[in-house]
């Protein structure tokens, strides 16, 4: 069979199909595009000012390494006039962030940028191996996500910088879609939709440039710019909800490619239809929301794929095309309206800071110092119960009463 040449120079070999929209591309042009969508996310959003300082979220994984690649290249190209530097957290996972940090260290001379390491020991006191320790495996990801926000914000702080990106992607975006419409949590999903999360009060931005990019895509661009990145997992467990909700996604994707995108589209669409009053408690406490509960969590916990997978993803995606013909309509019955028990009543929250650390918080202690107070005491249980139940329960009073009972119980 005769080659088949790039969809877009018509000229080079394609040696890549497009995960997004199935177009069979050369390597050069699928790196250029790649590149262009990026860019016009950036210009689109308004995302930088000229000069800013840029922190990058640097985990040494393909997402955040990917995307460092990509803002230098784009910032020389385009000049954005960005000062970029990368900023990573040390879990403290033996095995795990030890190695990867070693990747970002070499980043760091590759794209020749500066690098500021910060470590959950000397923020918290606590490294994960010793929270693991304590605790278990299970739950471990609450400590790690609540710690990890906060401590990206710090190192910030500690660097004068007011804008960290991170590397999440349409799929974590499309995930957390997913999992706040299961959770019936239109706020939380207002927040994660958006491109930028902001605070006020805190003073620092959280961006993902990569918001419309594929995995599938990062993984590929990762591939064929040769750049080097860590891809083992994080050695404790997954996040069971989250992986749920990956699993669904993926499942899609395998059906329609366009999946992860509509489902972040439509993410989008609907944050726009979240009234006024839950839209502006969103806003403000988006900024809580933002700082402590920003899309994704720790990508490890998703079972992510990694650079040597290929040739199956091009073989899987040869499998959706017959898989196309198979997709049907599912309708819901009509004039069933929604029993009012089951409407989710929104409580408006205030922003305002952990009177401990200071953090920007809609509690009076912070997820962070609550959870800390449990490892501290040595009640891990009750301090988890209550971060997960902020997350899993319907009613936000109860759980805020659980919350000051627990702080009682500790106190
Ligand atoms: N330890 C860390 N230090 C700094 N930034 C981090 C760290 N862990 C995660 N991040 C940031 O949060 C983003 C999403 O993190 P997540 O753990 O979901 O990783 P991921 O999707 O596997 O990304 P990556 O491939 O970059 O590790 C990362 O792309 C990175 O920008």
């Amino acid at each position: 069979m005769a080659p088949t040449t790039c969809f877009n120079c018509k000229e080079a070999r394609a040696v890549i199909i497009r995960p997004k929209n199935r177009h069979k591309l050369c390597r050069t042009c699928f790196l250029e595009v790649f590149e262009t969508e990026v860019h016009e996310t950036i210009i689109g959003t308004n995302l930088f000012c000229p000069g800013e300082r840029v922190a990058i979220g640097a985990s040494g994984g393909k997402d955040s390494t990917v995307l460092a690649a990509v803002l230098k290249t784009l910032n020389e190209r385009y000049g954005y006039g960005l000062d970029l530097c990368l900023l990573s957290i040390d879990e403290g996972i033996r095995g795990y962030r030890d190695d990867s940090l070693e990747t970002v260290k070499r980043n760091a001379v590759q794209y020749d940028m500066p690098l500021e390491i910060l470590g959950y020991g000397e923020l918290y006191g606590w490294t994960m191996d010793q929270v693991v320790a304590q605790i278990g495996k299970k739950g471990n990801c609450t400590y790690c996500g609540v710690f990890r926000r906060q401590a990206l914000d710090r190192g910030a702080a500690k660097l004068g910088i007011k804008h960290v990106v991170t590397g999440h992607n349409a799929d974590d975006v499309a995930e957390t879609v997913m999992m706040n419409l299961l959770r019936a949590d239109l706020p939380r999903l207002s927040r994660g939709t958006s491109i930028v999360t902001e605070s006020g009060a805190s003073d620092i931005k959280r961006s993902k440039p990569l918001k419309y990019a594929y995995e599938k895509e990062i993984v590929l661009y990762a591939h064929h710019r040769q750049l080097d990145y860590f891809s083992t997992e994080c050695i404790y467990s997954p996040e069971a909800f989250r992986g749920s909700a990956r699993t669904l996604i993926k499942d899609l994707e395998k059906i329609r490619p366009s999946s992860i995108l509509d489902i972040v589209k439509s993410g989008e669409d609907m944050a726009a239809l979240v009234p006024q009053e839950v839209n502006q408690s969103g806003k403000k406490c988006g900024s809580t929301a933002a700082a402590e509960d920003d899309v994704g969590g720790c990508g490890s916990q998703n079972g992510r794929t990694s650079g040597g997978e290929m040739a199956a993803m091009e073989k899987e995606l040869a499998e959706n095309e017959s898989a196309e013909s198979r997709e049907t309509e599912i309708r819901l019955p009509k004039g069933q309206p929604l029993n009012v028990s089951q409407q989710k009543v929104v409580k408006k929250q205030t922003l305002g800071h952990c009177e401990r650390c200071g953090y920007l918080s809609s509690q009076r202690i912070c997820k962070a110092c609550n959870l800390l107070d449990g490892l501290n005491r040595n009640r891990p249980k009750t301090a988890i119960e209550v971060s997960v139940g902020m997350e899993d329960e319907e009613s936000s009073s109860t759980l805020m009463r659980q919350m000051e009972r627990t702080q009682l119980t500790n106190s």
